[in-house]
């Protein structure tokens, strides 16, 4: 099925603050390699035949190409952005702004801490939550009364993994690819109970961000380093679509990051 997806081009991108355990300012980032990767990104979403629509990229703010983190977009409603760090606050308003000016009337200002499709993911009759570094829980109620689906909330306890999707992905409508170990016990017997043949991904697979991937549920668009996992996501019969993505990495982002999808 065709999805629709907002990306934003990394014109601005930089590491130039360190707001996760994957940046480092020292280090920096080579702009226009991530330009060239993300292009990568955006043409293999053409080319599998989704629509990508792109929103400006705002000077000041050099994390923006994250855009899965500017939104959470269910059946039409869009729940905006509040962002954890100062450095990202400006983001929120840019995307609501993106929205209604693009003929979105359901549009919700969240008045609870949260960082859009980084700590919420959809599956056909539930919506996955994170907590524990950024989204703040009481988000995930107030997502439920507006959303009106049903909200699971998940407990993160590795910062390396600070957002729900650098340790988890949708396959498709009704089961997951995750890594255990960056939940809570209890959310691990959460996750083990809705999705008793869930793909368990490595710590190897985890720590290139391979789990920040998108699945159209056919395809898989995937971090190429993520190898085993390929492997695995093969054998249960998706079509793996690999790509680099490495300077982003840089800033703590894959493609599931760089991609925010607009649920109609
Ligand atoms: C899953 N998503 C959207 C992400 N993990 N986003 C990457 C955000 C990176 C940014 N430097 C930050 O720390 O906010």
């Amino acid at each position: 099925m065709t999805r629709h997806y907002l990306m934003c081009r990394p014109d601005h991108f930089a590491v130039e603050y360190a707001i996760n355990p994957w940046m480092d300012p020292e280090a920096g980032a080579d702009r226009e390699v991530a330009i060239r990767q993300w292009e990568g990104l955006r043409s293999t979403y053409e080319e599998l035949g989704h629509r990508v629509s792109l929103i400006d990229p705002v000077e000041g703010l050099p994390d923006m190409v994250f855009a899965a983190n500017g939104a959470l977009v269910v059946g039409g409603r869009v729940y905006g952005a509040r962002f954890t760090h100062p450095e990202r606050a400006a983001e929120g308003p840019a995307y609501l702004e993106w929205f209604t000016s693009n003929g979105h009337t359901a549009v919700r200002e969240a008045a609870f801490t949260n960082e859009g499709e980084g700590d919420f993911l959809t599956l056909d009759h539930l919506v996955l939550a994170g907590t524990g570094f950024r989204t703040d829980v009481a988000a995930h109620g107030e997502a439920q009364e507006f959303l009106g689906r049903p909200v699971v909330s998940l407990r993160l306890v590795d910062p390396r993994f600070y957002h729900l999707d650098t340790a988890l992905f949708p396959l498709n409508g009704h089961n997951i690819a995750y890594f255990p170990e960056a939940f809570s016990p209890g959310s691990q017997e959460v996750l083990r109970h809705l999705f008793p043949d869930a793909v368990v991904a490595t710590e190897d697979d985890a720590v290139v961000l391979g789990l920040n991937a998108v699945s159209d549920g056919t395809h898989v668009v995937i971090n190429a380093e993520a190898t085993g996992l390929q492997l695995e996501l093969k054998r249960r019969g998706f079509e793996v679509v690999p790509v680099e993505l490495a300077e982003l990495r840089k800033a703590g982002g894959g493609p599931k990051c760089c991609t925010l999808e607009i649920r109609g």
